[in-house]
């Protein structure tokens, strides 16, 4: 597995294919944008997502779908979950013509809007089963901007297909980068894209200017509610204990670099929901997830107070100080 397609080459794509490229592997990377393909073929930089960093002069960049997947052996999805079932059909059709049949793994966090699908149920869709080996999910408490400057971090390979988990983790691992391997892909990618919701509240709170008890006590039953949405869509428990459970909750609610966690800050300190959107620049992968997990939690008659008070700030208007409120009034509950 020495010949790899990055897609995406926003702060997480282009950090994990400089990772790859570290490791000796053939990485090629791509972007829609003409612009970044020139400045990372040319200056080595990416400055809009990580201007700091220097990335290796053996990572190649194209914005040519085709050209960049083919005769690779793996093809890494790294785009918002919003693009996700789009660049797939393309790459799907692309691996049709050309016969291939690449692992496909996919690092992003999310449910897709209206369907509520995680992201390898909509590769799955787009990505006929003779031109893939095999789907992983790629997750854990990981931040660009730590990865760039070679922090340790620590992250979940997730498949159904032990082989193809493990295939992964081998491509990942170094001195920095310790990957585990994990079957349940269904609580690994539920677990990555519900914690992001938490973030956004874990963030109000620290915009209003509340204190650690509170953040601790959110973190807390957040976990709470979504592992009781995960187990009810088919995760196991266990993994919301793992490192893409509490520990992608943990970072995600606590680190400065995570746009959800900065994003809920702004929103607790007055800022316009579509003015937030507008600076961040990057996805903000909560503010979807929440309206998905909302409307399941709805379906499935789960009882998740905290996503249901951010879902009525970000989509009803409503008053963060009042959701809190009402949160806090609820009925006396046993743990
Ligand atoms: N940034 C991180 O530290 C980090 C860590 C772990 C996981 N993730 C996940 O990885 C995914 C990508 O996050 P990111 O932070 O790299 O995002 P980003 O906003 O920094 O970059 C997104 C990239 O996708 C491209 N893109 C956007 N819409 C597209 C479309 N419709 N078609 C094709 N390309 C499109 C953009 O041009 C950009 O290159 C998200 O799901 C995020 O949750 C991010
Ligand atoms: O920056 P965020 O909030 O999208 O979070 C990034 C990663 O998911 C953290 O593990």
């Amino acid at each position: 597995m020495s010949k790899v397609a990055v897609i995406g080459a926003g702060s997480w794509g282009s950090v994990l294919a400089n990772v790859l490229v570290k490791n000796g592997l053939d990485v090629k990377i791509w972007t829609r944008e003409e612009k970044q393909v020139a400045e990372l073929n040319q200056q080595h930089t990416n400055r809009h997502y990580l201007p700091e960093l220097k990335y290796d002069e053996r990572l190649i960049a194209t914005n040519d779908l085709a050209a960049a997947i083919k005769d690779r052996q793996v093809i890494l999805l790294v785009i918002p979950t919003v693009a996700i079932r789009t660049v797939s059909q393309k790459i799907g059709k692309i691996l049709q013509e050309n016969n291939e049949q690449p692992l496909i793994v996919h690092a992003s966090k999310g449910l897709e809007l209206g369907t509520h699908k995680r992201i390898s149920e909509i590769i799955t869709e787009e990505i006929p089963a003779e031109n893939r080996s095999g789907i992983v999910a790629f997750s854990g408490p990981s931040h660009a901007e730590e990865v760039a400057r070679q922090d340790i971090t620590l992250i979940t390979a997730a498949s159904t297909d032990l082989t193809a988990a493990k295939a992964v983790q081998k491509m990942f691992m170094n001195d920095f980068f310790r990957i585990y391997t994990n079957e349940d892909i269904v609580g690994v990618e539920l677990g990555a894209a519900f914690k992001n919701i938490i973030a956004l509240g874990a963030g109000a709170l620290h915009g209003l200017g509340y204190g650690d008890d509170a953040k601790a006590a959110l973190m807390t039953r957040g976990l709470a509610e979504i592992s009781r949405l995960g187990v009810a869509m088919g995760a196991k428990s266990q993994t919301f204990i793992g490192l893409s459970g509490v520990g992608d909750l943990i970072v995600t609610c606590t680190s400065v670099h995570s746009r959800n966690w900065r994003a809920g800050n702004q929103l607790g300190q007055g800022i316009p929901l579509a003015d937030v959107i507008e600076n961040m620049g990057m996805v903000i992968e909560g503010i979807t997830t929440n309206k998905a997990a909302y409307e399941l939690a709805q379906q499935q008659q789960i009882d998740m107070p905290i996503t249901q008070a951010i879902y009525q700030v970000l989509y009803q208007g409503c008053d963060i100080k009042k959701a809190i409120t009402e949160l806090m009034q609820r009925e006396g509950r046993s743990e």
